[in-house]
Formats: C-alpha cells, sequence, structure tokens
C-alpha cells in the first residue's frame, strides 16, 4: 500500500479538532462534578438556615442537572477520546507495519518488532489519553475554578492559583527521578537479562562444572540490586505524592480561612477547591510514564524516518562498495578495525586473510552495515551505507541463525518466490542434500553443524547478492569436498565476493587479498593466482 508523501504527513499527528473536542467534553464533565460538589455543600448549609423552599430550588434543580451532565459528558468524553486515538492508533500501527515489515530481518530482531509494533504505538495512547488529555483537562478545570472563586475572594483565588502551580510543578521531578531511575538500573536490567539468557542457555554446561548454583546466585544478586533501586524511587514517588496532598489540604484551608462569602458559598467553593486537586493531583504518577512514552514515539519515528527499501520489481543497484579509511572500536578496547580503505567495483574478487581476532567478521559486520564504523565511511554505489538497498549485500555468515521451521522456509527467506527447482538448485551448488520439507528444530537444532553451515550457503547462493560476503562457508567440512563446495559457490557468483578464509589457498584467481593483523591492513594486498572453479 503506497502513500504520496503529503497523504503520509497529513497523518503523522493526532486529529485535532477532535483532541480539542475530547478534551472540552472532559473539562466539562470534570466541571459538572466541581460544580456537583459545591452546589451539593451549599445546599446543605443553606437548608440548615431554614430558608423559604423556594430559595433552594435552583440549587435542587442544579444539583440534578449537574449529575447528570457529569454522567453524560463522561460518556462522550470517553467516546471522542478513544475514537481520536484509536483511529491515530489503526493508522499508526499500519504504518510502522509497512515501514518495518521490508526491514524486518535485517535490522529489527523479532522482539524488537514486537516492541515496536506493539508497545510503542501503544505508547501513543498513553501519551494521548494519560498525559495530554487530562493536562489539558487540569488546566481547563483550574482557571474556571480559579476564576469563580476570585469573584468571591481574590486573595483566596490567589491561594488557588498558587496551590495549583504547586500542583502542576509536581510531577517534572516526578518524571525526571523516574528517568533518572531507569537510566541508572538499566545496565543492571541488561546484565540480569543476559545473565537469564546464560543460565537457561548455557544450563548444561553449567550443570556439567557445577556452576549452576553461582550462576543463579549471580543472577539473585543483580535482581536483588533492582528491587532495592526500585524501592529507592518509589519511596521518593510517594514523597512527592504525600507532597501532593499536604498542597491540596493548605490550599484547601486558605480558602476556608481567605474567603468572605456567606458560610454556604464559602463551604462550597472549599469543597470544590480540594476537588479540584484530585484532577491535577494524578498528573504527578502519570508523569512516570512520560520518560518510556519519549523514547516509544522517538522509537516510532525513528522506524517512520527509516528510508523505504525498495519493491521486490526493482532492480538493486550494482553495488560498487568503497571504504575510506574505515575503523572500529568497542568501549575500552583496543580497535577491532582500523585505517581499512578498499575500492570494490561490481565483479572484484577480495579475500580476507588473518589470525583469530584480527578484524575480519568485524569487517563483514562493516559491509553488511550490522555496524556502524567509529571512523571513515562506507559508500555503496556512491550513497552512504546505511541507505543500501537490503539485497545489494548479503551472505553466508559464519553464525548464521537458522529458522524454527522448514529447510524450504529457510530457503524462502533468501528469495520467497523461489521455485522448488531454484530452491534444489542452489542446495546442489552449496552440497546440501536434505528434502525441502525437513524440519529445522529450534536454532537448526535439528541438523548437524555441518548441515546448518551448508544450509545457509545454499541460502546465500540463491539470494544472488551483487556483493556476497562469505565468512570461512566450508570451515566445518573435510578440505576436499569444501574446496568442491566453494568452487561451486564461486562458480555460480555473478558479482563481487568477499570470502574469508584461514586458507590462502582458497583464494587463487581473487583480485585482491586483504591481509589483517590486529585490525589493521598487513603492509601489501597482492593478486592471488588462478581459481579452481571461479570466472
Ligand atoms: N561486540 C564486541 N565488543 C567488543 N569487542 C569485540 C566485539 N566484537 C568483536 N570484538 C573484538 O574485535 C576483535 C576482532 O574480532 P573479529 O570477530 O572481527 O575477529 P576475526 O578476525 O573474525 O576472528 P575469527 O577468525 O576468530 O573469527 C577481537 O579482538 C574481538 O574480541
Amino acid at each position: 500500500m503506497c502513500r504520496k508523501p503529503s497523504e503520509t504527513r497529513e497523518k503523522d499527528t493526532v486529529d485535532i479538532p477532535r483532541l480539542i473536542r475530547a478534551a472540552l467534553l472532559a473539562a466539562g464533565a470534570e466541571l459538572s462534578g466541581l460544580a456537583l460538589t459545591g452546589t451539593a455543600a451549599w445546599l446543605l448549609l443553606r437548608a440548615a438556615e431554614r430558608p423559604p423552599l423556594a430559595a433552594l430550588t435552583v440549587a435542587v434543580l442544579a444539583v440534578r442537572v449537574f449529575a447528570l451532565l457529569r454522567g453524560g459528558l463522561r460518556y462522550a468524553e470517553r467516546l471522542a477520546g478513544h475514537e481520536v486515538v484509536l483511529r491515530h492508533l489503526a493508522e499508526l500501527r499500519t504504518r510502522v507495519y509497512e515501514a518495518l515489515l521490508p526491514q524486518r530481518v535485517a535490522r529489527h530482531s523479532g522482539a524488537d518488532l514486537v516492541t515496536r509494533l506493539v508497545s510503542d504505538v501503544d505508547a501513543v495512547q498513553d501519551a494521548v489519553l494519560r498525559l495530554l488529555l487530562p493536562a489539558g483537562v487540569a488546566m481547563i478545570a483550574g482557571v474556571v475554578v480559579t476564576t469563580v472563586v476570585a469573584l468571591a475572594s481574590l486573595p483566596a483565588a490567589a491561594a488557588v492559583a498558587t496551590g495549583l502551580v504547586v500542583a502542576a510543578l509536581l510531577p517534572w521531578p516526578a518524571a525526571r527521578l523516574t528517568a533518572a531511575a531507569s537510566a541508572a538500573a538499566a545496565p543492571a536490567r541488561q546484565e540480569l537479562a543476559e545473565r537469564a539468557v546464560e543460565l537457561s542457555t548455557g544450563r548444561r554446561e553449567l550443570i556439567a562444572y557445577g556452576a549452576e548454583p553461582a550462576a543463579r546466585a549471580a543472577a539473585g544478586a543483580v535482581a536483588d540490586g533492582l528491587a532495592a533501586r526500585s524501592r529507592r524511587t518509589s519511596a521518593w514517588m510517594a514523597a512527592l505524592t504525600a507532597a501532593g496532598v499536604l498542597v491540596q489540604l493548605a490550599t484547601t484551608a486558605a480558602v476556608a480561612l481567605l474567603s468572605a462569602a456567606s458560610v454556604p458559598v464559602t463551604a462550597a467553593l472549599t469543597l470544590s477547591v480540594m476537588a479540584l486537586f484530585e484532577v491535577v493531583l494524578p498528573l504527578t504518577a502519570a508523569s512516570r510514564r512520560l520518560p518510556e512514552v519519549r523514547a516509544s514515539l522517538r522509537r516510532v519515528r525513528a522506524v517512520l524516518g527509516e528510508r523505504p527499501t525498495p519493491r521486490e520489481d526493482e532492480e538493486p543497484g550494482p553495488g560498487h562498495l568503497r571504504l575510506h579509511d574505515v575503523g572500529v572500536t568497542h568501549p575500552g578496547r583496543p580497535p577491532a578495525l582500523a585505517g581499512v580503505s578498499l575500492d570494490l567495483p561490481p565483479g572484484r574478487r577480495l579475500g580476507i586473510l588473518g589470525p583469530s581476532g584480527s578484524g575480519k567478521t568485524t569487517l563483514l559486520h562493516v559491509l553488511l552495515a550490522f555496524v556502524e564504523p567509529t571512523s571513515g565511511h562506507v559508500t555503496i554505489d556512491g550513497r552512504p551505507l546505511r541507505e543500501h538497498d537490503a539485497r545489494v549485500v548479503s551472505g553466508a555468515l559464519a553464525d548464521a541463525h537458522v529458522f524454527h521451521t522448514t529447510v524450504r522456509e529457510n530457503l524462502r527467506l533468501a528469495k520467497p518466490r523461489a521455485t522448488d527447482g531454484e530452491l534444489l538448485e542452489a542446495c546442489a551448488t552449496a552440497g546440501f542434500d536434505l528434502p525441502l520439507d525437513r524440519g529445522t528444530g529450534p536454532d537448526g537444532a535439528a541438523l548437524s553443524g555441518g548441515q546448518r553451515q551448508r544450509l545457509a550457503l545454499a541460502r546465500a547462493v540463491l539470494a544472488a547478492p551483487p556483493v556476497l560476503l562469505l565468512d570461512e562457508p566450508v570451515e566445518g567440512l573435510d578440505p576436499e569436498h569444501g574446496d568442491e563446495v566453494l568452487a561451486r559457490v564461486l562458480a555460480a557468483a555473478k558479482g563481487t565476493v568477499v570470502l574469508v578464509t584461514h586458507r590462502p589457498g582458497q583464494l587463487a584467481g581473487f583480485d585482491q587479498v586483504l591481509t589483517l593483523a590486529d585490525g589493521r591492513p598487513a603492509p601489501r594486498a597482492s593478486a592471488a593466482g588462478p581459481a579452481p572453479g571461479s570466472r
């Protein structure tokens, strides 16, 4: 479903007129409630003075009208508020889904996708219904009540205005406190998640070496630390809530003392002001969601701002890669890659050699845009690599994921409309001979290590990208069989090939060899001799 840019921009914001209508209805409902409280208080105290019944008739009628209005307006406000938000959410969810769809494999994990599609979009609902609308309603109700109090007593109105301003400021420290607490807790949360994953995925080794109790205790200690931090934050939040109640009581008492009006009117104003704070004070608790909501909105905007991936019927670019003085440094570590400059016109064959830990995989990850260089830059067909069409650069990585489905579906990831004939041809090239209907098990556990590797290789062959990256693709196979498979894969490859290997013999016929040592190119890059089975 394609939209014109103007149409897309139009849908970027909530429908403002509908939102204002919802805010006015909500403010009407709250003001009816406050008027009901005030009128009822006036009626009780005035009735105690035993006036003629006619003096009470209007108030009796007003109580009924306000009671009906409050219920009716509340119902209308819920309808209007939810209508505006749900309409916007439905539209937004579709657009986020469309924006994520083409990039789901390359850029976001499954959990990340769910977060972006569900929680982040739901945050928009919270932003409007729990924060924006209540804040608008509190403001309208505050102004109206202060004005009404001012008709009876200016000092009392000044006290109400002051109390409201103080109460309206409380959400800010609450939001900052929550943001600071969640930022401080983030490393511990990450550590807990990592420890939980290790406890689960590495349980066999932990049990075999008797290290499971210690690992469990270490995870427990991190969880306890998080709980202690959360209790401290809750204590601060309780203090802020108590401060809000104190402001409410002080303002109410000030109105009772400063009002120069009759006792029934003073009672009506006092109770209305007290009830008014019930509209304002919940904003303090609601504002705790503010940092989370802002982060979600940022993520939604980021997804919508991502460059739309070209459609399947569009031709991908030729894939001319250029690396200019590229480096990658992980925090607190020596550079994993430094000073790598390469020019790889379409059809070039580059071999990468180097001892373990020399940066070979890091370089492939840079070429796939999985890792952002910390220095230098990479272009493809003259544009920044980040903007590349995911179909231009792909390949078989050493730790390629095998999805829990069938061989066929794992292969179709590379080419969704491939026929069984094409799938079998790719399998033959990669030396993979399991039936297409064979289940692969979770994480490919139903396949042997070598079968997983060749399945990943068959997937890369099927994708036939303009730039094919191969990270030690036949390392687990016996050398003779591995060489045969590699020769077939190289013969089938039509475009650029970047091959990482520990065996220089596999690079015969390559145009260029880059040898890495400690992340840096070794002084001389050489052309290699004729290739077995290459062009
Ligand atoms: N995410 C990371 N955080 C910190 N250091 C990293 C990270 N990834 C890689 N490194 C470090 O960067 C260096 C290069 O790693 P890389 O995986 O690129 O090496 P390699 O040449 O592919 O090794 P091998 O041949 O063993 O696969 C290593 O010292 C590694 O420890």
